[in-house]
C-alpha cells in the first residue's frame, strides 16, 4: 500500500515533510515495536508504561522506518505525521494495511472476570465439530487453523492483532472465538476489531493493580459492549443474566441481546443440574424448546461456560440439536480442574483459579466429589492485585481442610512479602502451612495426603513456568504432582 494512501486515512494534524523525502511508497509494514520493523515500514510511536516509543525514533528508523507517526514533536529525518492520539492511529492503520481482516471473519470477543479462557474453547470446539475453520486468540495461545502461536499478551497488541486476522483470512477461517481482558480494552487493543457477538461471562475481583478501582474495572469490561453495535446493525450481546453486572452490561450496548442463565429466566436457561464425578447433566431451556444436555466437564461455573458457548454457537447460525451434540466430545482446558490421579486413591486436580471467585467455585466443586479431605496448595502472583491475596486464603481456609501457601509467579515481588499479604487479617493458623518453594509445597501436600484426600494445585493451571524476579524456570503443576506422586 502506498503510504500517503495509508495516511489519507488519518485525521492528522499536520505533516512534516524534510526537503528530500515524499511519500510515494510502497509500506512495508506498520508497527508500533522498534524490533519488528524491516525498511520501508511506517513505524507508531506510543508512549507506554515502561518506554516512550517517541524516544526510541532514531532506533526505529535505523531498523528501517521510513514514515513515523507520532503525537509529540520530533526532530527527524524521515517524515512524521502528527494526531492527536497514536494509539488510535495504531488501530486505524493497521485496519487498513491488513486490509481489515475482521470483517472477513465471524468474530466472537469474550470478556468477564473468569472463564473466558474456557468458553472460547468449548465454541471452537463446536465450530469444529461443525466442520468450521477456526481461529482463537486468547490466554494459553492463539490458534491459526491448527497452527499454534505464543500468545504474550491474553489479547494482542492492536497491530498484531491485525496481522493476526490477516492471517486467519489467509487460511480462510470463518469463526474466530476471542478473549477481549478488561486490560485490553482500556488500551485500545481491539479497536478495528469488528464483534459479531460479544460475550459477558461474569465480574468479580481482579486486576486491581491496573484499574483504580471495581468501578473502573467494570467500565472497562463494558467497552467491549458500548463500541458493539454503535457502527452496524446485526450485532447481537450475549449475557450472563445471574451476574451482578448484567444490568450495567445491558444498557451499556445497543446491539441486541440475548441472555443465559441458571437462576433466573434467561433466553438460554440451564434447569435440573445433575452433577456426577466426570461431567454435569442439565436441561436446556432455549426459544421455547427443552433439551437435555451432557457436558463433559464439573462445575456449576462450567455449566455457565457451556450456555456462554451454546448461545454463541447458535449466533452464529448453528442448529441446537448439533450444538449440543457437540458438547458431548468436548474435552476439558488444559489446567481448568484438570485430574491427576495418583496412588490411594488420591486425586490432585490443577486449576487456573487465581481469584476470590475463581477458588471459591473450584473449591466448591471439588467439596462434593471427597468424603475426605481438601489440601489447597497455592500462591499469589507479584506485580498484581495484592487486594485479592487474603480474600483469597480465607477462601481456602474456608473449603479446605489443610491449606499450604507457597509461591505462584512472584515476579519482582518478595514471596515472604506476598505471603504476609495472603495472612492479612486471619485470626486461625491452625490449618495454615507455608512452603515458599513450589515444588517442595506440593510434595509436602503429597505426603500429608491420606487414602481418599483431594489435593488441589490453585493458580498456575497450564503455566509451564514460573517467572521469579526476572529468571522464568520451567515449571509445570501437572508434571510436578506426577512427580511427587511416584516419588511416594
Ligand atoms: C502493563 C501493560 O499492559 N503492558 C502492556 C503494554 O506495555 P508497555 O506500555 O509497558 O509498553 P512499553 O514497553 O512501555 O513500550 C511502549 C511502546 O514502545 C515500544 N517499544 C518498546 C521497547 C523497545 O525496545 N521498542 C519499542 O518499540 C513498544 O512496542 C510499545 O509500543 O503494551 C504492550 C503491547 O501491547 C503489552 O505487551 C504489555 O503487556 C504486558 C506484557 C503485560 O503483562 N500486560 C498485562 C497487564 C496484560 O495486558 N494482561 C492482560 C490480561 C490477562 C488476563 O487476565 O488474561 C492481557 O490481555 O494480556
Ligand atoms: N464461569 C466461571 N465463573 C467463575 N469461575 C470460573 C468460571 N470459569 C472458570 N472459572 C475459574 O477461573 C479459572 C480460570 O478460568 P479461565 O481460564 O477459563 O478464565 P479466564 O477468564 O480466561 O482467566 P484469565 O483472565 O486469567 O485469562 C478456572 O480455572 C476456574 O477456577
Ligand atoms: N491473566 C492473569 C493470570 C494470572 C496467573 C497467575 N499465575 C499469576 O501469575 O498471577 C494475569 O496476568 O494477571
Ligand atoms: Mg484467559
Amino acid at each position: 500500500m502506498n503510504a500517503q494512501t495509508l495516511i489519507n486515512s488519518l485525521n492528522y494534524r499536520r505533516i512534516s515533510l524534510p526537503a528530500d523525502q515524499d511519500l510515494d511508497f510502497e509500506v512495508s509494514l506498520v508497527s508500533q515495536n522498534t524490533h519488528e520493523l524491516i525498511p520501508n515500514s511506517v513505524f507508531i510511536a506510543i508512549s507506554g508504561f515502561k518506554t516512550d516509543g517517541h524516544d526510541l525514533v532514531t532506533q526505529a528508523i535505523n531498523q528501517g522506518a521510513r514514515l513515523i507517526v507520532a503525537q509529540k514533536p520530533l526532530q527527524v529525518k524521515v517524515p512524521v505525521v502528527y494526531v492527536r492520539d497514536t494509539r488510535r492511529a495504531m488501530a486505524t492503520l493497521s485496519a487498513i494495511f491488513y486490509d481489515h481482516p475482521s470483517q472477513k471473519l465471524h468474530l466472537t470477543g469474550v470478556t468477564g472476570t473468569n472463564g473466558k479462557t474456557t468458553v472460547t474453547h468449548l465454541l471452537d470446539a463446536i465450530y469444529r465439530y461443525h466442520h468450521i475453520k477456526t481461529g482463537l486468540v486468547g490466554t494459553m495461545y492463539h490458534k491459526v487453523d491448527n497452527q499454534y502461536l505464543k500468545a504474550i499478551n491474553t489479547t494482542p497488541a492492536n497491530h498484531k492483532l491485525q496481522k493476526l486476522f490477516a492471517q486467519m483470512v489467509e487460511a480462510k477461517v470463518q469463526a474466530v472465538s476471542m478473549e477481549v481482558s478488561s486490560v485490553a480494552l482500556v488500551q485500545g487493543r481491539t479497536w478495528e476489531a469488528d464483534f459479531n457477538t460479544a460475550i459477558f461471562t461474569n465480574f468479580s475481583q481482579d486486576h486491581l493493580d491496573y484499574h483504580q478501582n471495581m468501578a473502573e474495572y467494570a467500565h472497562a469490561k463494558s467497552l467491549l459492549f458500548s463500541q458493539l453495535g454503535n457502527l452496524q446493525k446485526g450485532k447481537t450481546a450475549i449475557i450472563n443474566q445471574d451476574d451482578t453486572l448484567a444490568d450495567f452490561i445491558i444498557t451499556s450496548t445497543e446491539a441486541q441481546i440475548l441472555t443465559y442463565g441458571i437462576n433466573t429466566d434467561a433466553d438460554f436457561q440451564a434447569t435440573k443440574l445433575h452433577h456426577h464425578a466426570q461431567g454435569t447433566d442439565f436441561t436446556l431451556q432455549a426459544l421455547g424448546q427443552s433439551y437435555a444436555v451432557y457436558l463433559p466437564l464439573v462445575g456449576t461455573h462450567n455449566v455457565y461456560n457451556a450456555l456462554a458457548a451454546i448461545a454463541g454457537a447458535y449466533v452464529y447460525g448453528l442448529d441446537l440439536k448439533t450444538i449440543i451434540a457437540a458438547l458431548k466430545t468436548v474435552t476439558g482446558v488444559k489446567g481448568r480442574l484438570q485430574l491427576v490421579t495418583g496412588p490411594h486413591e488420591i486425586n490432585a486436580f490443577v486449576d487456573y483459579a487465581h481469584t476470590p471467585a475463581a477458588l471459591a467455585n473450584t473449591l466448591q466443586t471439588l467439596k462434593p466429589l471427597t468424603q475426605s479431605r481438601i489440601i489447597t496448595v497455592f500462591g499469589c502472583g507479584g506485580n498484581r492485585d495484592a487486594d485479592k491475596r487474603p480474600k483469597m486464603t480465607q477462601i481456602a481456609q474456608k473449603y479446605s481442610d489443610l491449606v499450604i501457601l507457597t509461591t505462584d509467579n512472584p515476579r519482582q515481588e518478595n514471596p515472604a512479602d506476598i505471603i504476609l499479604d495472603m495472612l492479612r487479617g486471619l485470626d486461625d493458623l491452625s490449618q495454615i502451612e507455608i512452603e515458599l518453594d513450589r515444588r517442595q509445597a506440593i510434595r509436602k501436600a503429597v505426603a500429608l495426603a491420606h487414602p481418599g484426600d483431594v489435593i488441589l494445585l490453585a493458580g498456575k493451571g497450564h503455566e509451564n513456568h514460573q517467572i521469579i524476579g526476572d529468571t522464568i524456570t520451567k515449571f509445570d503443576d501437572v508434571a510436578e504432582v506426577q512427580a511427587a506422586f511416584t516419588c511416594n
